[in-house]
């Protein structure tokens, strides 16, 4: 669903990204984790056409998204750190609006539906996002990307400043969201946040992808030493 093939992103003489090559499979949730700078939000950005690679290319369910950006980007969501709402539009007005900005309407109910299944609170789907915690506005994100049928969600640092408990309700959310058939591309520092949500785990540093494994295949004492030594030698 989501493939960086060779994807190189120079910026004047820096490399952000040495031919990065990835894949996010169906039902898969990807976590990128790696210091400040290791190129995570330039592999996102790529990936949302937000940056043109200078090699290599990014791909949307087999879509090059150079080659046609709004055909890609019909296919995915995106939640960046702070999910931009309006303010004084209720949680289920920013649904209709940002929904309709795909040019398709939805039954009122059914909005209304997906706001609940995000767990977005009934009292709270008629109040102003102004009033709403960080994380209730990332259940609106959800539900706007569920809206979309979006067959892919990027994400950048989602559950940074989260309490553990609004970020384990995330995690949750995420994981139902592929297992119905979406690909989930998330970055991260949280290791083990990571551990928790992801299928997949990979490592950035100085642009290129170090390592990745099945998130299974470790626990978390183990991941934190796998990066930790990565940190150190590689
Ligand atoms: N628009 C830009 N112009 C120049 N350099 C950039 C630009 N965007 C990113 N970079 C550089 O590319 C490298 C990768 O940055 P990137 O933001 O992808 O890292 P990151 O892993 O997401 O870091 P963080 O964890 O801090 O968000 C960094 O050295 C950064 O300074």
């Amino acid at each position: 669903m989501l493939q960086a093939i060779a994807l190189t992103k120079r910026f004047g003489r820096h490399t952000a990204l040495h031919a990065l090559d990835l894949t996010v499979q169906k039902c898969e949730i990807y976590c990128l984790l790696g210091p400040n700078g290791a190129g995570k939000t330039t592999t996102i950005n790529c990936f949302l056409g937000f940056l043109k690679p200078t090699e290599g290319s990014a791909l949307v369910n087999g879509i090059d998204v150079v080659a046609s950006v709004n055909e890609a980007r019909r296919h995915i969501a995106y939640i960046p750190e702070t999910v931009m709402l309006y303010p004084h539009l209720t949680g289920l007005e920013n649904l209709v609006f940002f929904h309709s900005l795909t040019g398709k309407h939805l039954h009122r109910d059914h909005y209304t539906e997906l706001l609940y299944d995000a767990g977005v609170p009934e009292n709270a789907v008629n109040r102003s996002v102004k009033t709403y915690s960080k994380g209730m506005r990332q259940k609106v994100g959800i539900a706007i990307a569920t809206a979309k049928g979006a067959a892919a969600l990027l994400l950048d640092e989602p559950t940074s400043g989260l309490d553990p408990h609004a970020s384990n309700e995330f995690s949750a959310l995420l994981r139902r969201f592929s297992d119905e058939g979406r690909a989930v591309l998330m970055a991260t520092h949280d290791l083990y946040r990571a551990r928790e949500v992801a299928s997949h785990i990979g490592i950035m540093k100085n642009g290129r992808l170090i390592t990745s494994m099945e998130a299974d295949a470790v626990d978390h004492y183990t991941l934190e030493h796998i990066y930790m030594e990565h940190m150190r030698t590689v």
